[in-house]
């Protein structure tokens, strides 16, 4: 795992000129890019800093890692945040914005419906080009969350979890991310500065110390990375 340490007024915009690099290199390699974005408050300004980068949005699939079961708009939703800072202002395809079916009656079957659609666009089993990861400062990342059987699981690409923080939850599982192209984390502020230095010296028993390391890349702010030399 790489290690990147930037302050806060150029992070954003250096994470999003890294991520769109990656997107127009995929779309000139394989005719297509795809990205998973995951949610919680820290990746927005990241996001609408990506909007305004050169991405070939006519080429690109974004796919969320990680969704709430609410209702559409509700504030609580991943979606809603995704949309208010990248969806809204980019030229995406309404039909290349695949977001998680949380308002399905079904749950597990809108899971495995999911992840139909992810191996059509990213193979079988799907490798996407980026996936953007967050962190807990209870060590979850995605909505793989500690102590949850979601965790454990290896034989499907999406999953239901149980209660987390007062939702039931659709997330990608480790399979999905470990396969992905690119994995960039994105930590910020002080309160995560005792999970991103674990995650950063090895993980420790942290649920997102679980995900494969090697070409993944932290990016951090400096009072997220406060712990990280000494870790
Ligand atoms: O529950 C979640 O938490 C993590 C971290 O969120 P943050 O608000 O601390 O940035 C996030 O990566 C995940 O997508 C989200 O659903």
């Amino acid at each position: 795992m790489r290690i990147e340490i930037l302050a806060p007024a150029v992070l954003a915009d250096h994470v999003a000129g890294r991520v769109a690099a990656s997107l127009r290199a995929a779309a000139q390699a394989r005719g297509q890019a795809t990205l998973a974005v995951s949610g919680g408050r820290t990746p927005g300004r990241l996001l609408a800093r990506l909007a305004a980068q050169p991405v070939p949005w006519d080429r690109l699939h974004v796919f969320q890692v990680d969704e709430r079961v609410a209702p559409d708009g509700d504030p609580a939703r991943n979606l809603t945040g995704l949309r208010a800072a990248l969806l809204d202002h980019v030229p995406l395809p309404a039909a290349q914005a695949h977001a998680l079916p949380v308002e399905a009656d079904d749950l597990d079957a809108a899971a495995a419906g999911y992840a139909d659609v992810l191996r059509t666009v990213a193979g079988a089993p799907p490798v996407l080009d980026v996936v953007l990861l967050g962190l807990g400062s209870d060590g979850h990342t995605a909505s793989l969350v500690p102590g949850d059987p979601a965790v454990e699981v290896v034989d499907r690409e999406v999953v239901r979890t149980g209660t987390y923080q007062g939702h039931r939850r659709l997330t990608l599982t480790r399979p999905v991310l470990d396969a992905a192209r690119e994995r960039f984390w994105l930590v910020t502020g002080g309160d995560k500065a005792v999970v991103a230095a674990t995650l950063a010296g090895g993980g420790g028993d942290l649920v997102a110390g679980r995900l494969r390391r090697d070409g993944a890349v932290l990016f951090l702010d400096p009072p997220a990375a406060a712990g990280v030399h000494s870790a």
